[in-house]
């Protein structure tokens, strides 16, 4: 029997964010081409009688709640209750994705809490089953068990799987302060109020760049359709944006409902450059490099009892 097992989650970028109007339950229909990049949380599950209970450790540590909102928590519940456990588990979470940052951080913990208690309870829910749950956690859940790259439908939970023909060199600026998702959409509403928001549709020349495995084809059809929305709450983002331009970056662009901003390098060393200039340019918080895809969800260790 396992006594632990650490599963380890990517963060996401998405390439393109195509949003429709607000639906009637308030959620929005979008076009979500997701990529997993290269920056994970992991997540460690242990037996531990009255819980789930949640710690977390890591630079943004302190702003991660620690309560049964927690993701993870309530993924473990969401299973446990699917086959009458009660959810015993320490959940501990070393976080290296930006806390509401854009990259779905919680979402990566929900999926990675998930899958690891799965393993810890030997409950051997099927892939379909699974991808049920995280849908019920969140729009970005399902896309951090499956990585690599998606499209997603619906409110984002739909997912067909993405061929990518290479890897892609990304850097991501954080920025001093996060950006509630729920207001980003609310701005996003306001912006388009009295437009005709057009039905959210995949670009054919994005999904042809990501087979093809071109950066430069992938950088002149990325798209995100919440910028003008997070720039309007956080206009200071702009300079973030000027400034990997200006170093040299493909294209650059607000990572989902940011802050965090996403630019595409050409290779490993153009990142790195772009990296060092962001860090110095003193408009983010720290900037780094990561390549994509990464795979989903993985179980990276399980200690036996
Ligand atoms: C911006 C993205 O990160 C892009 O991948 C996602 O669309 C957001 O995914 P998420 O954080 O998992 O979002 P959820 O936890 O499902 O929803 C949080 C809130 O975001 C808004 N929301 C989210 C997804 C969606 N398709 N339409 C929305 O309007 C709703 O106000 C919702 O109450
Ligand atoms: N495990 C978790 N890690 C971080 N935040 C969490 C977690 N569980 C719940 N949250 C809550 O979710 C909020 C959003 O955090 P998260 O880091 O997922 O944002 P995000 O990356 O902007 O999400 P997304 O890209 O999916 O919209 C946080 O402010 C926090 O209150």
């Amino acid at each position: 029997m396992s006594t632990g097992v650490t599963v380890r989650v990517p963060a996401k970028v998405n390439v393109q964010l195509a949003v429709g109007a607000a639906r009637p339950d308030g959620f929005h229909d979008l076009a979500n081409v997701f990529l997993a990049v290269g920056l994970y949380d992991e997540v460690t599950v242990t037996p531990s009688p009255g819980g789930p209970r949640v710690t977390c450790e890591g630079p943004d540590a302190g702003q991660v709640p620690l309560d049964g909102t927690n993701l993870a928590a309530r993924a473990a519940r969401a299973l446990a209750a699917r086959r009458g456990l009660t959810p015993d588990v320490h959940l501990h979470i070393v976080k290296d994705i930006p806390v509401a940052g854009g990259m779905a951080g919680g979402s990566a913990d929900g999926a990675g809490a998930l899958l690891a208690c799965d393993a810890l309870w030997g409950t051997g829910a099927s892939r379909a089953e699974l991808l049920d749950i995280c849908a019920e956690l969140g729009s970005d859940v399902p896309f951090a068990l499956v990585g690599g790259a998606a499209l997603g439908t619906g409110r984002g939970e739909k997912l067909r799987t993405l061929d990518v023909g290479g890897a892609f060199h990304w850097v991501f600026a954080t920025a001093a302060r996060g950006l509630s998702t729920p207001a980003v959409f609310r701005e996003f509403d306001r912006l388009t109020e009295g437009t005709a928001v057009p039905e959210p549709v995949a670009s054919q020349p994005l999904l042809d760049a990501l087979a093809k495995g071109d950066p430069d084809a992938l950088a002149a059809a990325v798209s995100n359709d919440l910028q003008p929305a997070a720039l309007s709450l956080f206009p200071e983002l702009a300079d973030t944006l000027a400034a990997g331009r200006a170093a040299g970056a493909l294209t650059a662009l607000v990572s989902g409902s940011g802050p965090t901003t996403a630019f595409l390098a050409r290779d490993a060393e153009s990142a790195a450059r772009v990296a060092r200039a962001l860090t110095a340019s003193g408009t983010c918080r720290t900037a780094r490099a990561a390549v994509a895809p990464a795979a989903g969800a993985t179980v990276v260790r399980t200690t036996a009892g």
